[in-house]
């Protein structure tokens, strides 16, 4: 469903993203894992529209979107959550979701419709549903992460971008985020995830892709992926969360 042909983000002088190929199939989880500073989440902004590639093709179901803008990108099936859980601080929860809802869809907006279907999706990602009418600068960081999903999801997309959704969670909300992903994926939607955590990277995905100074230095089964002698002296070295 997707495909990267030598994508490649220049920065001033730094190759953010060098010459990434990467094919991904529907009903996948792809793992995107990485050091710091690696390019992992300018090639998820790449892919859904919130940067332009400076090289190489991006294709999405046979359709070319390189170099789209991020609505056209988010109308085709593609959405994002993002690193750190923001929201619009003077909506409430549902009604951030709402604005989802309305966008996702492409026949006459109907605002009793919308609520409803904003609830169903806030119920699905287990926020709590008493505070749905709550300000979203008034919730807290778990609060944050599962509106910022219902919201990414509240477009129906075919692929779903997750940038660093765990971060900031415990270990129980983190595997309560894994089962979620996986229940999304089991709907249909396939799911490129950024991740530091690497038994959550391990537990949902079905191929591991590693990126390093903006290579692409590994992409396969989770278990040779994490074998691989370069990606341990690059990366799993580092780590200690593995
Ligand atoms: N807007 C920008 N201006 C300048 N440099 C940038 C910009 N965005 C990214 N970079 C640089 O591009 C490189 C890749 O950054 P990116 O955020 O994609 O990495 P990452 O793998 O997502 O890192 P992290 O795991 O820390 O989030 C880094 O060296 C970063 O400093």
């Amino acid at each position: 469903m997707l495909s990267l042909s030598g994508v490649t983000k220049q920065i001033g002088g730094l190759t953010a993203v060098n010459n990434v190929d990467l094919t991904m199939s529907t009903g996948q989880i792809i793992g995107l894992v990485g050091p710091n500073g690696a390019g992992k989440t300018t090639l998820l902004n790449i892919i859904s529209g919130m940067l332009s590639p400076t090289g190489g093709k991006v294709t999405f179901l046979n359709e070319d979107i390189t170099g789209m803008s991020a609505d056209r990108i988010c109308r085709r099936g593609i959405s994002k959550t993002f690193q750190i859980a923001e929201s619009f601080p003077n909506l409430s929860a549902e009604q951030c979701v709402m604005i989802g809802v309305l966008f996702g869809n492409t026949r006459s907006p109907d605002m009793r419709d919308a609520r409803a279907e904003a609830l169903e999706i806030l119920s699905f990602v287990n926020f709590p549903g008493e505070k749905a009418g709550t300000l979203t600068r008034n919730l807290n960081v778990v609060e944050l992460k599962r509106l910022q999903l219902a919201r990414a999801l509240a477009s129906h997309p075919k692929l779903l971008l997750l940038d660093e959704l765990t971060t900031g969670l415990n270990p129980k909300e983190s595997s309560e985020a894994v089962d979620l992903i996986r229940k999304i994926r089991d709907g249909g939607t396939s799911i490129l995830i950024i991740e530091h955590v690497m038994s959550v990277i391990m537990g949902v995905s079905n191929r591991i892709v590693v990126l390093d100074h903006g290579e692409k230095i590994a992409d396969g089964f989770p278990h040779d992926v994490v074998n691989n002698q370069r990606v341990i002296d690059t990366y799993l070295g580092d780590i200690d969360a593995f």
